[in-house]
């Protein structure tokens, strides 16, 4: 079945001296979602940016905010995405205690809810929150840094997931993240993904390939 593609640029690539300018610059280049890589520098080994730059950033696009949070735990800190402006609010179970409970944490802040999961972690981890949620991403690296390797391994669980949500009857999103470019963007969606995050591959050349990038991305 043919589906939408939806390209979600992950501004961990951007300049981040000009942010501002580069979310505007991705949104006028025809970026579906605009993807925000949180990391707290121990649940992964990078660390990154908090709710007052999601906040800053909002200005600069109406597009949804795909906020992909590598913090644990994340449940304090829920609430002040919500309020900065994240429209997809993504948790990994790893970062737990309590994956159920973060996810209706996010749905009750009228957010839409995603569960992140890790090259590692299996696809049965959804198999008791599907009803809550509204976003399934698999990390076709592992988290923490852009410009990383596809792990070709995570093809099979993109195809498990597909089946799944189809099963499930609900519209869930199927997002996969890390190491897309227009090599392998085509076999993640021939797997049954509809949004594909692309860091290294949307920024590369700077400003003015931007719009070639994503096209030939959705394209694949
Ligand atoms: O969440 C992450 C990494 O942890 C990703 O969103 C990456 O930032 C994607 O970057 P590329 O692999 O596309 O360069
Ligand atoms: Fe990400």
């Amino acid at each position: 079945m043919s589906r939408p593609v939806r390209i979600a640029p992950s501004i961990l690539s951007a300049d981040f001296a000009r942010l501002g300018e580069e979310v505007r610059a991705i949104d006028a280049a025809g970026a579906d979602w605009i993807h925000v890589d949180v990391m707290d520098g121990h649940f992964v080994p990078n660390l990154t940016i908090g709710p007052m730059v999601v906040k800053a950033l909002r200005q600069h696009s109406a597009k949804p905010f795909d906020v992909h949070l590598m913090i644990a735990p994340a449940d304090p800190l829920l609430q002040p995405f919500a309020e900065a402006g994240a429209d997809i609010i993504s948790v990994h179970p790893e970062a737990g205690p309590h994956l159920h409970r973060s996810l209706q944490a996010i749905k009750a802040l009228g957010k839409r809810a995603g569960v992140v999961l890790n090259p590692a972690t299996p696809v049965e981890s959804v198999d008791h929150v599907l009803d809550l949620v509204d976003l399934i991403m698999v990390m076709s690296v592992n988290p923490g840094f852009g410009g990383q390797k596809f792990i070709t391994s995570q093809l099979a669980k993109i195809a498990a997931l597909r089946q799944r949500i189809d099963a499930s009857g609900r519209e869930i999103d199927l997002e996969v993240d890390g190491g897309i470019d227009r090599t392998t963007a085509p076999l993640a969606i021939e797997a049954g993904a509809n949004v594909l995050v692309a860091g290294t591959a949307t920024f590369a050349g700077g400003p003015a390939a931007y719009a070639d990038n994503i096209r030939a991305l959705r394209g694949a």
